[in-house]
């Protein structure tokens, strides 16, 4: 299958990047926005100000402002948010039948609680599912700084050389719901890492977070048919420990001013806000036990105060460390 071509829809800040990446990696890309006047500005000056600022763009990178050109591609990445991902695909599903298509959205689905991929299968049965995760900015990524990712599905290799580069390295994967989940669910734990450095409550708290966060998120991927090996790679714990760690996460932001009692304004997408609710109503639904999912949510509701919150988690009876 040829894999030269490629067509990124969605023209933010992570489909700028890795249009970025699949240029360098000796792609043709199109990438395609909903703006006009960004389709401009990439092919005129090579930039994306809003998304994106202060990065030359690859010469191989055209842009578009409606998903016409998108049909020619070899392979299609999607990049926009998770909850926007259905309606791209909807709007034109004869676009991704028998495609290769990389979902890179980390976000379930409200109400219906469906992974990117999950929403791929209904919407395009016959595209050919990849998901790509990991620790990865898309500031990182487009400035060529080294970057390694996890790309997951079946024969992944040609697709992983497709996106290969001097800078940015993906490994490939088989265990696309244990991927999916894992970058999904990093967010919601980035809300509350960000919350416990917002309120001061230091890094030994943090670091506790952090593991019984990766303990919890073991069971939620077990029981969802997903590998828990696939934890202790970058899609997981990689990804986990960057945005539960960095400022450079808008999760991780957005946590922070919860815990300092600012306002979100201005922090941009923070895709954890999104899947926390779902995370928690999966967790509910399969009976796995998830104290952090479930803080995380009454922090989002407000009108329960952080150290209520913590008070009670340091309260629930005493267990052994699975
Ligand atoms: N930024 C990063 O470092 C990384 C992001 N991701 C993931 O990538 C996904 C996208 O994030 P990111 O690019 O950062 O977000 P941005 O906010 O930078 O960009 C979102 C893009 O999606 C477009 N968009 C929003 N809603 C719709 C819609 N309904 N239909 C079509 N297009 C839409 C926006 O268009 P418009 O500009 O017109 O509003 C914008 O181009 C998220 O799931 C995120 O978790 C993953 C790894 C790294
Ligand atoms: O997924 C990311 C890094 O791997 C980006 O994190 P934020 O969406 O929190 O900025």
């Amino acid at each position: 299958m040829a894999l030269e071509t490629v067509a990124v829809i969605g023209a933010g800040a992570w489909g700028t990047a890795l249009a970025q990446a699949a240029a360098m990696a000796g792609r043709q890309v199109s990438l395609h926005g909903r703006s006009p006047d960004l389709a401009s500005e990439i092919n005129a000056f090579h930039t994306n100000e809003r998304h994106l600022p202060g990065h030359a763009l690859h010469p191989a990178i055209t842009g578009h402002a409606d998903l016409d050109a998108a049909g020619a591609a070899d392979f299609i990445i999607l990049a926009v948010p998770a909850q926007a991902s259905r309606d791209v695909l909807e709007s034109e599903p004869k676009l991704f039948a028998g495609k290769p298509v990389v979902l890179s959205a980390k976000g379930l689905e409200h109400d219906t609680l469906l992974r990117q991929s999950e929403i791929l299968a209904s919407v395009a049965p016959t595209a050919l599912p990849y998901v790509l995760s990991g620790p990865s900015f898309a500031a990182d990524v487009a400035a060529g700084r080294p970057t390694a990712v996890t790309l997951a599905g079946a024969d992944a290799e040609p697709l992983a050389a497709a996106l290969a580069g001097p800078t940015f390295r993906p490994y490939a994967a088989d265990d696309i719901i244990g991927v999916e989940l894992a970058g999904s669910l990093k967010n919601v734990y980035a809300l509350g890492c960000g919350a416990v450095e917002g309120a001061d409550l230091g890094a030994s708290a943090r670091a506790a977070f952090l593991a019984r966060a990766y303990a919890e998120m073991s069971r939620l991927v077990s029981a969802l048919g997903g590998s828990p090996t696939t934890l202790t790679g970058l899609a997981g714990i990689g990804d986990l420990t960057l945005s539960c760690t960095s400022v450079q996460s808008r999760n991780y932001r957005t946590g922070l001013a919860l815990g300092r009692g600012e306002t979100l304004e201005g922090i941009g997408l923070a895709e954890g806000v999104a899947t926390a609710p779902v995370a928690r109503d999966l967790a509910r639904k399969l009976h796995i036990d998830a104290p952090l999912i479930e803080a995380v949510n009454l922090l989002l509701a407000g009108g329960t105060s952080i150290s209520s919150i913590v008070a009670g988690l340091m309260a629930r009876p005493l267990k052994r460390e699975t």
